[in-house]
């Protein structure tokens, strides 16, 4: 039998050696930006990253020196806009929020958008080029397509390893539909397929207990709600950007539930952006669903699962947008 003094020091040495086994050194591109500030604070907290490397053109250092001083155990260092190669060098894990947010639509960032995520993916695939890349920048839709076009074109290319972040939208239908059913949010999980933004955002409420019995009218306004999010915050924010504190709250889920899967953890699943067969076949080379994830990203493509009526009719409106952002995506780099 132990003492309960030896059981205390095995139970540490097991934290230990877990932790040991958990060294993730995270770099957020874009730190100095209103999703950046809060998600690099975000990351800080999480106890899987032990080294946050944080990243923009202007501001990152006053960010890492601020966010240093939070009681957590990873280190925090800041790079400043000549400085990306460093802030790349060791890392695990690239969160990418840097580029302009939208003032109309999101394709209205396309131009700005797509040559700032086409240059920090160059020098990824230069400096680490085993990272895994977390997109948040806008479209979405286009430049995850991006991304792995410059990947591809420096040879280091492998889409287990490339995440559109829409975690916002599953966030959303999570709330949205909570409010709606007056269901706490614990039992109002949604999975959201497709892509992000507008009609290529594809709630699949009836697979949720609660979702299930939404219909006609409430049905259409909820759906609505969970395409259009970001409009809601757009027109309220009133000039001044797009969602930011939502935002770093999911990509920071996101990156927190990727870092379980590299753990090693089973049973990792969560809806993603990524390279997928669910609809090759119709030209939609890229699609987010449920996600397994694993210590090399992505592990497994679960399939959509039964859709109702309503359902297949979003997903037919989904597909040829999405086909079109994903093409213009392709495009740009080509
Ligand atoms: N995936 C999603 O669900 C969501 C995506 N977004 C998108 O995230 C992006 C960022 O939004 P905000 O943080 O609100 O914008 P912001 O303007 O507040 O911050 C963007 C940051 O990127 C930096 N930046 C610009 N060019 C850069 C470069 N070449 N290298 C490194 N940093 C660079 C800027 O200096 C700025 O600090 C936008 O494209 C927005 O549309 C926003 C909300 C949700
Ligand atoms: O609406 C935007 O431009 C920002 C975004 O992607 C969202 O809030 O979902």
């Amino acid at each position: 039998m132990f003492s309960r003094s030896a059981a205390r020091t095995v139970s540490h040495a097991r934290q230990f050696s877990s932790s040991a086994a958990r060294q993730h050194k995270v770099a957020v591109l874009g730190a100095g930006g209103g999703i950046g500030q809060p998600l690099s604070m975000l990351l800080k907290l999480d106890k899987n990253v032990t080294s946050l490397s944080l990243y923009d053109i202007r501001g990152a250092p006053g960010v890492a020196a601020d966010v240093s001083h939070i009681d957590a155990d990873s280190t925090v260092k800041g790079y400043a806009a000549d400085k990306l190669d460093e802030a790349l060098e060791g890392v695990k894990v690239v969160v990418i929020p840097a580029g302009v947010p939208r003032k109309m639509s999101r394709d209205d960032l396309f131009n700005t958008n797509a040559s700032i995520v086409r240059d920090l993916a160059a020098a990824v695939a230069r400096v680490a080029p085993e990272a895994h890349l977390l997109i948040i920048s806008n479209p979405v839709n286009s430049t995850v397509p991006i991304v792995s076009e410059v990947l591809k074109a420096a040879g280091v290319y492998d889409p287990r390893r490339v995440f559109g972040v829409t975690t916002l939208d599953v966030v959303r239908a999570r709330r949205f539909l909570s409010e709606v059913t007056g269901a706490p949010t614990a039992e109002t999980g949604v999975t959201v397929v497709g892509g992000h933004s507008g009609s290529t955002i594809v709630p699949l409420l009836s697979h949720n207990a609660h979702g299930k019995g939404v219909s006609g009218a409430a049905y259409d306004a909820l759906v609505h709600r969970i395409q259009f999010g970001g409009d809601e915050v757009v027109q309220a924010k009133d000039g001044a950007g797009s969602a930011t504190l939502s935002m770093a709250y999911a990509g920071a889920k996101f990156a927190s539930t990727l870092l379980r899967g590299l753990n090693g953890e089973k049973g990792v699943v969560a809806p993603s952006f990524v390279k997928s067969d669910l609809f090759a076949d119709q030209g939609v080379e890229y699609f987010s669903s449920n996600v397994e994830l694993g210590p090399n990203g992505v592990e497994k493509i679960h399939p959509l699962g039964p859709l109702t009526a309503s359902e297949e009719k979003l997903l037919a409106a989904c597909l040829p947008d999405l086909k079109k952002n994903i093409e213009k995506g392709k495009a740009f780099v080509a």
